[in-house]
């Protein structure tokens, strides 16, 4: 059944989803300020649109992919989001990895708006995201899962019901990005010593993830590392804001959070270099300015 759909966010996951629901055959809007990423939906056949607001009358479903909580509630409810767009009843697959707190506020606004609104942060990257096989770790009712069932068929290759309480989607994805920043920080490390005591960057690569120390993270973001790639897929600014939900989380339930701390502290001061909008597996470069290493993509 194809939808009216607007995806507001063109960044590398928000893109993603929005070229997978045209391909689906989905009469999609992508929505973003950045007008380089309006011209790269459009030339692939999509309508786009600079503000929430610009979408089109009566859209039946909105996935939203900006970075935070504070940017989700200013594109659906803010002065020019996207609430008034929307159809009565549409439904808002919200994206974006924020606090269990945070996803409560905005279901509660939405339903208040009479929307319904699924909890629903996603996984995968960017690559996974074009190839419209993201996971969704989602949450909520009955009736926004199966408002959303075409546009999560489009997007997603999985899809996890986890419960119908809002914010349950927001605490798994928190406690995935605990291991997901653990991983890349760690692989990091890891390439930065075998760089340092002399093992050739891409033998130690193809050993370790023919081995059991690998890991998703070390695999997929070492081999930028090894390219010297660090164009964003998913930013180090990312992981200071996604750890900062996981050790928060923690505070509030009196939990110690040791190697989540120490990975924030790594990403912090990757962005205190003026690493932040760099790919978050050059959190490496905080080693490289520790010991002086030369890393594989430096001339
Ligand atoms: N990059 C990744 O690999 C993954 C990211 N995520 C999460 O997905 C979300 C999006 O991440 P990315 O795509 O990496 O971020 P990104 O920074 O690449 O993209 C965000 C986009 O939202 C746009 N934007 C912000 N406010 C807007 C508004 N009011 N109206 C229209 N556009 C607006 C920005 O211009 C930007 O293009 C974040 O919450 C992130 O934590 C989740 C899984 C993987
Ligand atoms: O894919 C995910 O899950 C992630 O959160 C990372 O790729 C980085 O944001």
């Amino acid at each position: 059944m194809a939808m009216k759909v607007g995806v507001i966010g063109l960044g590398s996951m928000g893109m993603g989803a929005a070229l997978s629901l045209l391909r689906a055959g989905h009469d999609v809007t992508g929505c973003d300020m950045r007008q380089a990423a309006r011209d790269e939906f459009a030339a692939a056949g999509g309508a786009a649109a600079a503000r929430a607001a610009d979408l089109p009358e009566d859209t039946e479903a909105v996935v939203v992919l900006v970075v935070n909580a504070a940017q989700t509630e200013a594109a659906l409810f803010g002065e020019g989001g996207a609430a008034r767009r929307l159809k009565p009843g549409a439904v808002i697959v919200s994206s974006a990895t924020m606090a269990p707190d945070a996803a409560r506020a905005l279901s509660a606004e939405a339903e208040g708006r009479g929307f319904l609104y699924l909890d629903a942060p996603v996984s995968g990257g960017a690559v996974k995201a074009r190839a419209g096989e993201m996971t969704v770790m989602g949450a909520g009712s009955d009736a926004a899962f199966s408002a959303a069932q075409p546009v999560l068929d489009a997007i997603a290759t999985r899809v996890w019901r986890l419960g119908s309480e809002i914010g349950i989607g927001a605490t798994v994805k928190v406690v995935h990005q605990l291991l997901a920043g653990v991983h890349i920080a760690v692989a990091a490390e890891a390439m930065a010593l075998g760089i340092r005591a002399g093992a050739d960057p891409r033998a130690l690569y193809d050993v370790v993830t023919s081995a059991a120390g690998n890991s998703w993270m070390f695999e997929n973001r070492m081999a930028r590392v090894l390219e010297g790639d660090d164009a964003p897929r998913s930013a180090v600014d990312i992981f200071v804001k996604d750890l900062g939900l996981v050790t928060e989380m923690a505070r509030g339930l009196d939990f110690p959070v040791p190697l989540a701390s120490q990975a924030q502290q790594l990403f912090t001061a990757a962005r205190a270099m003026g690493q932040g909008g760099k790919d978050d597996g050059f959190v490496i470069r905080v080693w490289q300015a520790m010991t002086g290493i030369k890393l594989p993509g430096d001339a």
